[in-house]
C-alpha cells in the first residue's frame, strides 16, 4: 500500500527562517509524488521509505525494520542542509507492506522507484529489512530496460544469495536477480566468513559475484579495495548502492537484526559510499536493516541518517 508524504517528521532547530546557510533538511525538504516529472532543479533527490519486515520475519530474523524509514527522517529533519539550490529533495512518501504480502509492496516499491528515475530524480530508498533491496531493483531494471548492463553493489557482512524455493525473504535477493538477470553483476563489499556458511561462498562462486572480505576493509588497504570496486563500475553501464547496515561493527550499529561485532567502522564506509555514489553511473541508494526496536539511544538510526547525508552531499560531486 502507498502513503502519500508528510511533513510530518520532518521538524527541528531553526537557527534562522531567512538565511539559506543556516538551513536544515526540515527547512528545504518538499512533498512529491514517485511519478510527477522533475522541477528545474540540477539534482533532485528523492526519498521513499518502505516499511516492511516481512522478509526479515520469514528469514527468522528479529523484525522492527518495518519502523525504520520514519525514524531516520526525525534524524535526517535535524541536519544542516550543504547542498546548494540547485538541489531539490523531496519525500515521496512510502509503501507499506500489508498483511504479509512481500511480493505486491517489492512490486508497488518498484514502481514508485520507477517513477522516480523516469522523472530525472535520484531515488534514495529508506527501508525496512533488506529485502528493501529486492523492490530497489525492479524499479531500476524497469526505468533502464532489460538490456542494460547493471552492476549491484551491496555493503554487507552477507552474501543474501539463500534459495528462494520455498518463499523468497531478506536473505534471499541477489540469488533471485542473478538467476533471472542475465544483464546484471554483483559486488558485495564487507562480507564475513561468520555470516554466511561455505555454501554460500560456493552460491557466491558459481554466479561470479565479487567480493572483499571485512577484514580485508580496513582504512590502510581501502584503497586497494576502492579500484576494485572501480573495475566493477567500469565494467557495467548503471550502478546502484545498497547498504545492509548490519554489515558495520556492533559497537556502532547494535540496532539490526544480526548485529557484527566484527563489522566495517563507520568511516570506511563512508568512504566506500562517498566513492560509488560520486560516480555519474550511480544512479540509487537504499539503506536497509535499521531496527529501532533494538537501538541504543537512536545510535544506529542517526549513523544511517549520517550516512544518507554522505551519500546526498556526495551525488555526482
Ligand atoms: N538480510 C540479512 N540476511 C542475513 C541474516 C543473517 C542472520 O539473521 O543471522 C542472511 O540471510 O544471511
Ligand atoms: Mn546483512
Ligand atoms: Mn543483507
Amino acid at each position: 500500500m502507498y502513503i502519500q508524504p508528510s511533513l510530518h517528521f520532518w521538524t527541528g532547530r531553526v537557527d534562522s527562517e531567512t538565511d539559506e546557510r543556516s538551513f536544515r533538511y526540515h527547512q528545504v525538504i518538499n512533498t512529491s509524488d514517485p511519478c510527477s516529472a522533475n522541477q528545474k532543479s540540477e539534482k533532485s533527490i528523492r526519498f521513499i521509505g518502505f516499511k516492511s519486515d516481512e522478509g526479515v520475519r520469514r528469514n527468522k530474523g528479529r523484525v522492527g525494520a518495518g519502523k525504520a524509514p520514519d525514524e531516520i527522517r526525525k534524524s535526517l529533519a535535524k541536519l544542516p542542509w550543504h547542498l546548494s539550490a540547485s538541489t531539490s529533495i523531496c519525500d515521496c512518501g512510502d509503501v507499506v507492506c500489508d498483511n504479509g504480502k512481500l511480493e505486491e509492496a517489492q512490486a508497488e516499491l518498484g514502481q514508485a522507484v520507477s517513477g522516480i528515475i523516469q522523472g530525472k530524480g535520484y531515488p534514495i530508498i529508506l527501508g525496512g529489512g533488506h529485502e528493501t533491496f529486492y523492490g530497489h531493483y525492479l524499479g531500476v531494471r524497469s526505468a533502464i530496460g532489460e538490456h542494460v548492463k547493471l552492476g549491484m553493489i551491496n555493503i554487507d557482512a552477507h552474501f543474501d544469495l539463500r534459495s528462494y524455493d520455498k518463499e523468497p525473504t531478506s536473505g534471499t535477493m541477489f540469488k533471485q536477480i542473478l538467476d533471472h538477470d542475465k544483464n546484471s553483476s554483483y559486488f558485495c563489499a564487507g562480507i564475513q566468513k561468520q555470516g554466511n556458511t561455505l555454501a554460500l561462498f560456493d552460491e557466491a562462486k558459481r554466479h561470479s559475484v565479487e567480493f572483499i572480505l571485512e577484514e580485508q576493509l580496513t582504512n590502510k588497504s581501502l584503497e586497494n579495495s576502492l579500484e576494485k570496486m572501480d573495475d566493477f563500475i567500469d565494467k557495467n553501464d548503471v550502478i546502484i548502492l545498497t547498504l545492509c547496515m548490519d554489515s558495520i561493527s556492533s559497537a556502532y550499529a547494535p540496532g539490526v537484526s544480526a548485529p557484527s561485532p566484527f563489522g566495517l567502522a563507520p568511516d570506511v564506509v563512508r568512504e566506500i559510499i562517498r566513492k560509488v555514489v560520486s560516480h555519474p553511473k550511480t544512479i540509487s541508494f537504499d539503506v536497509s536493516e535499521v531496527n529501532p526496536s533494538l537501538d541504543h539511544s537512536g545510535q544506529t538510526v542517526l549513523l544511517a541518517a549520517h550516512l544518507i547525508n554522505e551519500a546526498i552531499i556526495n551525488f555526482h560531486e
